[in-house]
């Protein structure tokens, strides 16, 4: 990391934890105009070694369609790898378009990890930082300085080694009722939406995010929308909350499907051989049954989902 760099990223935290005991969704100025950008460097990109890419007929679930695509990677270093590449493509993307605001969702578990690499060269230098608006599609309703709070990880984890302004990380207000956190996110999107910050879908009328990241429990949930969970099927609001989470703690809010999917591009990091049943009823074309798992519920309207996996999380898929 550069000296100048390293400050930068430096006053970023410093000005997050200041946030801490305040209102969480401060909105910023809306930034459009003049864009000063700063290609990859391709001769740098890291290598992608995907074992093999599923979107193709012949594979079990031929019902996976060209916008899912499943990559499977040999080594947890590839994949990471990859995910910054992907990351930082959406980002050189939506930053050169007229909105010029990168919106990014994140999640926790081993996602946050997974994304290290955004914060080593090339990409450290080469992502215009300061377009990213940086949200979640869950958070525990705990202090923002608690172990088990998402923003803590990834502020940990990524977010305090790169320079992105800290009025453009959304977190949630840790001062109010889980009913109230919820209620505040969801005012703080439709605020950003006014702003031009926050795109809106054209076809479904919820906001268009640039890329959604996330994880999925052996359990196949994804966000806090936990299997059989009747929040699941909540259609109107773009934040809802939980009170009885199966995965401790029992508070969090999280993004609605409406919003999930809307998205422009879903990542979705799943690895381990715990999630193997639920990556198998995912993608095994058996998308009709009744009793669908949260993530079989990812069906973005105008939009493409890149799985990321490992050979273990794919062990039960027949044609791989
Ligand atoms: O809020 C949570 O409980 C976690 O964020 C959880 O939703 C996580 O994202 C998945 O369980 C995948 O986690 P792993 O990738 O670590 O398995």
């Amino acid at each position: 990391m550069s000296t100048a760099t390293a400050a930068a990223a430096s006053t970023s935290l410093s000005s997050a934890a200041r946030r801490r005991s305040s209102p969480a969704c401060r909105i910023p100025a809306p930034r459009r105009g003049s864009l000063l950008r700063r290609p990859l460097a391709s001769s740098s990109r890291p290598l992608l070694r995907p074992v093999s890419a599923m979107a193709s007929p012949g594979v079990d679930g031929e019902a996976v369609a060209s916008r899912k695509k499943l990559l499977i990677f040999d080594a947890e270093e590839a994949l990471a790898a990859s995910l910054a590449e992907y990351t930082a493509g959406l980002s050189e993307k939506a930053t050169a378009a007229e909105r010029g605001a990168f919106t990014v969702v994140l999640s926790g578990g081993s996602l946050i990890k997974a994304l290290r690499k955004l914060a080593e060269p090339p990409y450290l230098e080469a992502v215009d930082w300061s377009r990213w608006h940086v949200f979640w599609a869950d958070e525990r309703v705990v202090p923002k300085d608690h172990t088990d709070s998402n923003y803590k990880l990834a502020m940990d984890g990524l977010l305090s080694k790169v320079p992105i302004p800290a009025n453009q990380v959304y977190a949630m207000n840790d001062t109010l009722s889980v009913e109230g956190a919820a209620d505040d996110y969801e005012t703080c999107l439709k605020q950003l939406i006014k702003d031009g910050v926050i795109a809106v879908s054209p076809v479904t009328g919820f906001p268009k995010f640039d890329l959604i990241l996330l994880g999925m429990g052996p359990d196949g949930h994804i966000a806090s929308l936990f299997p059989g969970h009747p929040i699941v099927h909540e259609n109107q609001k773009l934040v809802t909350y939980v009170k009885d989470s199966p995965k401790p703690p029992p508070e969090r809010i999280t993004f609605t499907f409406p919003v999930i999917n809307s998205s422009a591009h879903i990542g979705l990091v799943v690895t381990g051989a715990g999630k193997a049943g639920a990556v198998h009823k995912a993608l095994s074309g058996d998308q009709k049954s009744l009793d669908l798992l949260p993530v079989e519920m990812i069906e973005p309207q105008d939009g493409e989902v890149t799985w990321f996996t490992d050979k273990p999380a794919v062990s039960m898929l027949s044609k791989i």
